[in-house]
C-alpha cells in the first residue's frame, strides 16, 4: 500500500482515474499487519466536520498478517486476532462517522510462492509465507465484511 503511489502503482493510477471527482489519499504503512494497523488507525483518520467524510474508506490487510508463526513471528496476527481487528478498524470508522457503507475491505492477493521465497532467500531466511495460509485469511475477510455489513474486493479470487 505504501508504495501504491509509485510510477506504475495501483494508488497512482486509482488517483488518476479519479481526476475531478475526488483526491486518493495513501494512508499505507508497508510492512504492517492489523495489531499495529488498529493502533496508529486514530491518527490516521480524525473525526470531522460533515464536508470531511470521506467517500470511501479501503482496509487492505493480510498478506502480512497472514506470514508464519514460526517463521516470521513479527508480523503473523492468529487468524481470529486478524478478523477481530478488522472488524475493529470498521466499528472505529462508525464512531468517527464512516458508516459501513463507506467501507471497502480487500482481502490479501494471492502469494506466488516461488517468486516470494526468492525474496525470502535474498533475506536471509525461509519461505515465511503460504498461499494456502492466505487463502484463510482471505476468506476471514470476506466474513468480517458480511458480519459487518461493507463491501469488500476480493482479491484472492479476482486474482487467481
Ligand atoms: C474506491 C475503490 C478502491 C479500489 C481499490 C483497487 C485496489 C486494486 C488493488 C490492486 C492490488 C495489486 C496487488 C497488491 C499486492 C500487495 O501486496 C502487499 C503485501 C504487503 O505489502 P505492504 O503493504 O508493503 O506491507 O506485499 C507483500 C510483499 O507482502
Amino acid at each position: 500500500m505504501q508504495f501504491s503511489f509509485q510510477q506504475g502503482g495501483w494508488g497512482a493510477s486509482l488517483a488518476d482515474k479519479l481526476v475531478r471527482k475526488c483526491d486518493v489519499l495513501n494512508r499505507g504503512f508497508s510492512g504492517y499487519n492489523t495489531r499495529w494497523a488498529k493502533i496508529i488507525l486514530p491518527r490516521l483518520i480524525r473525526k470531522g466536520n460533515s464536508l470531511d467524510i470521506p467517500v470511501a474508506v479501503t482496509i487492505f490487510f493480510g498478506a502480512n498478517d497472514s506470514a508464519l508463526k514460526d517463521e516470521n513471528p513479527k508480523q503473523h496476527i492468529p487468524l481470529e486476532e486478524y478478523a477481530a481487528n478488522l472488524k475493529s478498524m470498521v466499528q472505529y470508522l462508525k464512531s468517527v462517522d464512516i458508516p459501513e457503507n463507506r467501507v471497502i475491505l480487500i482481502t490479501p492477493t494471492p502469494l506466488c510462492e516461488t517468486a516470494w521465497e526468492k525474496e525470502c532467500i535474498i533475506q536471509g531466511c525461509k519461505l515465511n509465507r503460504l498461499n494456502s495460509v492466505v487463502g484463510e485469511y482471505a476468506n476471514a475477510c470476506l466474513q468480517v465484511a458480511q458480519d459487518c455489513g461493507t463491501d469488500v474486493l476480493d482479491l484472492w479470487t479476482l486474482m487467481q
